[in-house]
This record gives C-alpha cells, sequence and structure tokens, in this order.
C-alpha cells in the first residue's frame, strides 16, 4: 500500500520531537516551533486522532536556565539540568496546549519500566486511560534515575518503545533534516534523501553511522533501530524534518515526505508473532461456550463471566492459555489478572470487580489487543 492510504488511516499517532530540532541546534528552545507544533498536533486531535507526543529539550531548556553554552560531560549535571529544564519544557506545551482547548500529561519513563512486565502494563493503562480522556501525554524519559541513558540514549528508543506501548499506527521522528539520506547530508554535499525502505533492511545502517548533532544524542543510527522497533508492533515510521511548513499535518494527511520506513508485517501479525514467539504460557482459563464463542467473532476481550475455571500460578501481564470446556486450545493471551484475582472472579460481571477485590481494575481478564485467536 501506499504511503498516502497508510499513513493517511493511522488512528493512533506518535510524535518524537528531538533535542536538535527542538533547540535549533542549540540555541535555546525554539519556542516558535513548538507553537506551531502544538498546534498541528491539537487539530489532529479535533479530528478524532490520538497523539502521543514524545518531546526532548530538558537538558537543553536546563542549560539555558544554567547559562551553561555546552553541554555538560558530568552525569549528575545533566540529570540536573534535564531535572531543571524540564520543568520549562512541559510548562510552555501545557501553556500552548491549554490555549487550544487541550490538557497535557507528563510521563517520564525509563527503559527499565517498560522491560518490568508488570511496569509496562501500569504505564500502558495510564497512556490509555489518558487518550481516552482526550488529554496530551507528553513523554520524556526520566532523566534522574539513569545515568547510561542521558550519557548515550537518545528519545529515538523511547518513542519506539511508547509505539509499541499504545500500539501506534505511526511514529513520526521529527529531526533537523528531511529525512535518512544515504550519507550524512553534514559532512557530505552529494547525499541523496531516502524516501522509502523496509525498517529491517541491512542496508540502512551504514547509511547512517555518521554521528548526530550537537545537542542531539542519536543521530540517525538510534532512529533506524527505533524503526524496527516501532515495527515490531506493526508501526510505520516517518523521518522528517520538524521545520517542513505543516510538517505533522501533512504526514498524517498521507503526504509522501520525507523518509518512510515500513514495518515487514502487519500491525496484528506482527502482534501475533511477537505474543506467539516471546513468552511461555503460565497457566490456562478455561471458558464457556459463549466466551469460546465471542473470541472466535473476532475483536471481543475475555471477560470474566465467561471463565470457568483457572489453572496455573500466572501473574498479571503473564501469557496464558484459553481452552474450551473439552480442554481445546481457543486463544493465548497477556491476562489483566494473577490466578488468584482470576478465580474469585470468574463468572462475575466485570460491574463487580470493585466489590470482589476491593479496587477497580480492567473490566477484561484477557483485553483484545493482547488476545490472540488460535
Ligand atoms: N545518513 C544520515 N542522514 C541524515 N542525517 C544523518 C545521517 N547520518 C548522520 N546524520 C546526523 O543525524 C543528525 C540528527 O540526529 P540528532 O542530532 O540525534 O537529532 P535529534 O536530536 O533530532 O534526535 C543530523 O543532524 C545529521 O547530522
Ligand atoms: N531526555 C533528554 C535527552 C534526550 C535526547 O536528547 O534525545 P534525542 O532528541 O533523541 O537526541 C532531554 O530531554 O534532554
Amino acid at each position: 500500500m501506499e504511503m498516502r492510504e497508510k499513513i493517511a488511516k493511522a488512528q493512533r499517532v506518535v510524535v518524537k520531537i528531538g533535542s536538535a530540532l527542538l533547540t535549533n541546534d542549540g540555541q535555546g528552545l525554539d519556542v516558535e516551533s513548538i507553537a506551531k507544533w502544538v498546534e498541528q498536533i491539537a487539530r489532529l486531535r479535533e479530528s478524532g486522532k490520538e497523539v502521543v507526543l514524545v518531546s526532548s529539550g530538558s537538558i537543553a531548556a536546563g542549560m539555558t536556565r544554567l547559562g551553561f553554552s555546552s553541554r555538560p560531560k558530568q552525569v549528575n549535571e545533566l540529570q540536573a539540568a534535564a531535572a531543571l529544564g524540564q520543568m520549562k519544557l512541559i510548562g510552555l506545551y501545557e501553556s500552548y496546549f491549554v490555549n487550544h482547548g487541550l490538557y497535557t500529561a507528563q510521563i517520564l519513563l525509563t527503559n527499565d519500566d517498560l522491560s518490568n512486565r508488570r511496569r509496562y502494563l501500569n504505564a500502558r493503562s495510564t497512556l490509555r486511560t489518558l487518550l481516552s480522556f482526550g488529554v496530551v501525554p507528553i513523554v520524556n524519559e526520566n532523566d534522574t534515575v539513569v545515568t547510561d541513558e542521558i550519557r548515550f540514549g537518545d528519545n529515538d528508543t523511547l518513542g519506539a518503545l511508547v509505539a509499541n506501548l499504545v500500539e501506534a499506527d505511526v511514529l513520526i521522528i521529527l529531526t533537523d533534516q528531511l529525512g535518512l539520506y544515504d550519507k550524512n547530508p553534514r559532512n557530505h554535499d552529494d547525499a541523496q534523501l531516502i524516501p522509502r525502505a523496509f525498517a529491517s533492511d541491512d542496508r540502512l545502517e551504514a547509511m547512517a553511522s555518521g554521528g548526530a548533532g550537537a545537542l542531539g544524542s542519536g543521530g540517525m543510527l538510534t532512529k533506524i533501530r527505533a524503526a524496527r522497533l516501532a515495527a515490531r508492533s506493526g508501526a510505520d515510521t516517518v523521518i522528517v524534518s520538524g521545520r517542513e511548513n505543516e510538517v505533522i499535518s501533512r504526514v498524517v494527511a498521507g503526504e509522501a515526505m520525507g523518509t518512510w520506513l515500513q514495518p515487514e508485517h502487519g500491525r496484528l501479525a506482527a502482534r501475533k508473532q511477537w505474543l506467539a514467539g516471546h513468552l511461555k504460557s503460565r497457566g490456562s482459563l478455561v471458558l464457556d461456550d459463549g466466551a469460546v464463542k465471542a473470541l472466535r467473532s473476532g475483536g471481543k476481550s475475555l471477560l470474566p463471566v465467561g471463565v470457568l475455571d483457572a489453572e496455573g500460578a500466572f501473574s498479571r501481564g503473564d501469557m496464558v492459555r484459553c481452552t474450551d470446556e473439552r480442554g481445546l486450545l481457543v486463544a493465548r493471551g497477556l491476562v489483566n489478572y494473577g490466578v488468584a484475582e482470576a478465580l474469585k472472579l470468574m463468572g462475575h460481571a466485570s460491574s463487580e470487580i470493585g466489590s470482589i477485590l476491593g479496587y477497580e481494575g480492567e473490566p477484561e481478564l484477557i483485553h483484545c489487543d493482547d488476545l490472540v485467536i488460535v
């Protein structure tokens, strides 16, 4: 499918704005551009699309406040600059979004948070809930508690992990170049823009090994790796210049701009592959005929009311097998409750979850996004 058709259908979009771009290569936060990106994101929200913003810029904003002219070398100074600058950054976004009638929410994450299954699920649930409230989540790395990440890391990877987390259709990486070139355009006048490739194409890495700008940390290499990560949940990635007029609106409208890095597999196929290949089952749920029928008809979540029994020692976030009463495998999925809770909830309506467990949790035992029908 052509870029125009595929991206124009995107419902959930992650926009990552890099340091090099946000700061005009180190000249302090580019507030005029920020206002323009916010305006475009606000229009996307109005048209019914869901947007998560992943924004760098905290270190750069902190440096300006501290009067530093170059990026500190010491990690503790970087962390302090980030903590200070994050206030400025988020304050700016909040005031611009409020002018468009939208609220923002600050999410600070680390890689560690996302590799821990429990925290991953909590982050995902918070992000999904914020999107359902019509809020624009603004994500950055939690620089206070990471060291290697701010020394070497980048927000491209974070953008991709967020795209995985919310199952975005597209990750738009705004940067200071028109897209990915066959060599670093800062050093080569004859560099050619790559309009389109598969994210998995091995030749891309060699093109991107030319380093980053003054304030950016990852360069194009981390953007390509991010596109590969995003492709794992079936998301397309577009690397494009944030300085192009109306760039976010135009990309989402399907205009061919920048570099489009496609996943090899569609979203569902990618997710199925990940679910099938990634995790071992920790237990099983026995479903009644109604639940089996609902799951097989497609697009339905598994609710506690359709469950007859739970076996195994599974915890929240584990993979479980779903079988019919005869033991025939119907589906596999990531369960929202541990076995003790599942045993208490089975056979009950979701509206009773709060009174049975003493807290309100997700209404489904397995969300349809986390379910693979066999
Ligand atoms: N093949 C390439 N194509 C485009 N840019 C490249 C390439 N190789 C290296 N770069 C560099 O990557 C930089 C963008 O990365 P970076 O500075 O980390 O930006 P950001 O802060 O937006 O993430 C560009 O300014 C460019 O110098
Ligand atoms: N999290 C930090 C650094 C992240 C960063 O610069 O990444 P990138 O924009 O990908 O080069 C910040 O907000 O300044």
